[in-house]
């Protein structure tokens, strides 16, 4: 059944018969979603999820940063967080048609962006070594998004409802194990192995030289640092408020990224960030970051209650033209006092 809003004639609704209510709308802006919500037909439910569906050149970080910019402001509307349906078979060669054509990147930026992705049609990739090839070329630019195969995107809702993207106050809610509930997406964070460690007591992982992928294109890189001091979180932050706010890799003065003479196109710009930060007495800071802005808070949790048995800290960035991974290691040790 459609409706027309009664406040605005040009939007209307569809009712779908499993409860939800659909409506087009041409900016996907803030305001006309909570506008949209405020206009829903008398007699509809509360709304539980709002689902935003883009455009296919659409850029999610940007949103994402308005909706979350928006939540702060008290908005209405919690960003819960970013799903990508990927068409399995074709992603690789769209990734490489994108990067040749020298264009927008569209497919990596909303890879980038994403916290979920479900790889769909697997019906269409029957070999698992492709399969692994293609999570491998997908994880290159975003290594701390959950990814989960779908047939016909056919999937628990579970794993796209209540992800927690976004969050970094998850309160602590005792389990059966006395473990505190952490959200996946930032236990996806403390299980990140790194490709290559900032201190010496390294761990053992699965070594990928990607810094000639990260020269032009948008990448990754995750960093392993130790369980930090207070002094050292404080200068984390630095680094971090540098790095969003900037656009710069503090605690060095070379690189492409801290370079002003550089061309916009070739500057370092931060898609995403993520981290997790453990601190003498235990505590444990999580980092959400999209764009120029980011949130750094404490969890009700302690270390102990992350799965991963060791936690050190871990911070993961994903952008643009993030250059040699050498640089932020240097930058990192230099800022935080690593050396
Ligand atoms: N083989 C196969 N085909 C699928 C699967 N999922 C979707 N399709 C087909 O892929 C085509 C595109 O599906 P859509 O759901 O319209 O994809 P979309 O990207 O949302 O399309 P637009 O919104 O129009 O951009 C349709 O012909 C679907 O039937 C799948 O798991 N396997």
């Amino acid at each position: 059944m459609s409706f027309s809003s009664e406040q605005d004639p040009q939007t209307s609704f569809l009712s779908l018969p499993n409860g939800c209510l659909c409506c087009s709308i041409l900016e996907p802006g803030i305001t006309a979603i909570e506008n949209m919500v405020a206009q829903r037909p008398e007699g509809e439910k509360e709304v539980d999820w709002v689902v935003v569906e883009l455009t296919g050149v659409a850029d999610p970080a940007e949103i994402a940063k308005s909706f979350w910019t928006n939540e702060e402001m008290g908005g209405m509307l919690r960003l819960d967080g970013v799903v990508c349906v990927v068409d399995t078979k074709n992603i690789i060669q769209q990734l490489e048609e994108d990067e040749k054509a020298n264009s927008g990147n569209e497919c990596a930026r909303q890879i980038a962006a994403s916290d979920v992705i479900l790889l769909n049609k697997t019906d269409l990739v029957q070999d698992e070594s492709a399969f692994q090839q293609i999570e491998q070329r997908i994880a290159e630019i975003n290594p701390i998004s959950l990814f989960r195969r779908t047939h016909r995107s056919a999937v628990d809702l579970s794993n796209i409802f209540g992800i927690g993207g976004y969050s970094t106050n998850e309160s602590s809610e005792n389990g059966t194990k006395g473990k505190a509930h952490i959200p996946a997406s930032i236990q996806a964070i403390a299980e990140q192995r790194t490709h290559e460690a900032t201190t010496d007591h390294a761990h053992s992982h699965q070594h990928v030289d990607s810094s000639k992928k990260h020269l032009n294109g948008i990448g990754s890189y995750v960093f392993d640092l130790p369980v930090l001091s207070k002094a050292q979180l404080d200068s984390v932050e630095t680094f971090l408020q540098a790095l969003h706010w900037k656009n710069r890799i503090e605690g060095v003065q070379s690189g492409k990224a801290n370079d002003e003479q550089v061309d916009e196109r070739s500057r370092l710009v931060v898609l995403r960030s993520k981290g997790l930060f453990v601190d003498t007495e235990g505590d444990v800071h999580v980092l959400q970051g999209v764009r120029d802005i980011y949130e750094l808070n404490k969890l009700d949790v302690k270390a102990d209650d992350l799965e991963e048995e060791h936690p050190g800290s871990k911070l993961v960035v994903i952008g643009r033209n993030l250059g040699s991974r050498d640089v932020w290691l240097k930058g990192l040790r230099m800022t935080c006092g690593l050396d």
